[in-house]
C-alpha cells in the first residue's frame, strides 16, 4: 500500500494515456465496506458523541467515512511505531516521536470538522493515545502586521503566514521536545488571540490542519541553508475536496453562524455584521468568498498541492 495515493469517492478518474495508475480509488460504498473487516471497540454512544462535533455530520457519515479512515490511519501509525528492528538498527529504541497527520483543502471544506472527528477517534481507538490538534491559522500574522504589509485581503495566501515560526514549531515537535507553544487564532475575533498559547506536550499523534501544509513552493531556509517545507514534517497527508458550489454554501452558513454567535460578543470582528439583515450578511460573505478565498484556491492553492501517502 505504501507509496499509493488514495482517492476516495472520486467516481470518474481523469483519463490518462497509460494503462496503469498510481491511484487507489474507492467509491463511498467500497470504502464504507472496508470497516466490516476491522475490529471496532467503539460503542454506539461513542459514535453518537462524535456526531455532536458537528451537527451537519450524520451517523452514516461517521460510520461510512471516518471509521474506515481512522482504521487506515491506525495501520500506518502502528507500522511506524512498532518497527523494533529499525529502531535497534538506528539506536533509537524507546524514543517516542509524535506521528504527524496533515489535513488540507479549501477554506470551509471541512478540515477542522474532519480533524476533530479524527482526534476523537484516534485518541481512544484501538487504545488510549494522546492526540493533539493544531491549525496553521495559529501562524497567520496578526491583523496589525497584515495591515502594515497590505495583506489583509490576502489572509490565507502563502505570504500571510509566519512560515519561519511554523517550521520552527514543527522542527521542535519532530525533535520530541515537550511543551512546544503556538499562538491561538480565533475565527470569531478574526485575529490571533493576544497572550493566549496552545501547548503541545509531545503527544503520540499531532493533527495539523490548514490551507498551506502541502504548498511545496512555500519554504523557509532553516539555518539559512536548508530549504524546508511544511510537508517535510508530515507523516500522512489528507487532502479534502468538494465542488465549489458546496464550499460556498458551507462558507456562507458558517459566516452566518459567526454573525449570530458574535451578537453576544461585542468585541468580536463579526459584531458589526450581526447588526445587518441576513441578506446583507450573505452578500458580504459572498463577496469575501469570491474576492479572497476563491482566488486563493484557484490561483495559488491548486498549483501547489501534491498528496502522497
Ligand atoms: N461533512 C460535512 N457535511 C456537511 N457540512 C459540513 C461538513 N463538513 C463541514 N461542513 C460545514 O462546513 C463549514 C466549514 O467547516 P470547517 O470544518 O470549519 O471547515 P474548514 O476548517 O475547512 O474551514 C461548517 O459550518 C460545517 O458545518
Ligand atoms: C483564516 C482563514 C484563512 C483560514 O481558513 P479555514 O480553512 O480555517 O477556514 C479563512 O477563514 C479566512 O479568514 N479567509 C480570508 C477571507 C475570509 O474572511 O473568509
Amino acid at each position: 500500500m505504501a507509496g499509493h495515493t488514495i482517492i476516495l469517492f472520486m467516481i470518474k478518474v481523469r483519463h490518462n494515456t497509460y494503462n496503469f495508475t498510481p491511484y487507489l480509488t474507492f467509491n463511498r460504498n467500497t470504502w464504507a465496506k472496508l470497516h466490516k473487516y476491522m475490529h471496532s471497540s467503539l460503542t454506539k454512544e461513542e459514535i453518537i458523541k462524535l456526531q455532536c462535533i458537528n451537527e451537519d455530520i450524520s451517523l452514516a457519515e461517521v460510520l461510512d467515512i471516518y471509521l474506515p479512515l481512522s482504521s487506515l490511519l491506525n495501520y500506518y501509525i502502528s507500522f511506524s511505531s512498532s518497527n523494533t528492528e529499525l529502531e535497534q538498527f538506528m539506536s533509537t529504541e524507546g524514543q517516542r516521536i509524535p506521528y504527524i497527520i496533515g489535513i488540507t483543502g479549501s477554506v470551509a471544506v471541512g478540515k477542522s470538522t474532519t480533524a476533530r472527528v479524527l482526534q476523537s477517534l484516534l485518541s481512544h481507538w484501538p487504545e488510549n493515545r494522546t492526540v493533539d490538534l493544531i491549525t496553521t491559522d495559529s501562524f497567520l500574522y496578526p491583523n496589525h502586521v497584515l495591515k502594515e504589509r497590505d495583506l489583509l485581503n490576502k489572509k490565507g495566501f502563502p505570504q500571510s503566514y509566519d512560515i519561519k515560526s511554523l517550521i520552527n514549531f514543527l522542527f521542535k515537535i519532530k525533535s520530541g521536545v515537550h511543551n512546544v507553544t503556538a499562538p491561538v487564532y480565533s475565527h470569531l475575533i478574526y485575529d490571533i488571540v493576544p497572550y493566549k498559547k496552545n501547548i503541545i506536550d509531545k503527544p503520540d499523534i499531532m493533527l495539523i490542519e490548514g490551507l498551506n501544509i502541502l504548498q511545496s513552493s512555500h519554504y523557509y531556509y532553516y539555518d539559512d541553508i536548508y530549504p524546508v517545507v511544511i510537508s517535510d514534517f508530515i507523516d500522512f497527508s489528507i487532502y479534502i475536496d468538494a465542488p465549489q458550489e458546496i464550499l460556498k454554501k458551507w462558507y456562507i452558513k458558517r459566516f452566518l453562524t459567526f454573525c449570530k454567535e458574535s451578537f453576544y460578543h461585542p468585541n468580536s470582528y463579526f459584531y458589526h455584521y450581526a447588526q445587518l439583515s441576513e441578506p446583507e450578511a450573505i452578500a458580504i460573505a459572498k463577496k469575501l468568498w469570491l474576492e479572497i478565498n476563491v482566488p486563493n484556491l484557484e490561483k495559488i492553492f491548486y498549483l501547489h498541492i501534491h498528496v502522497l501517502v
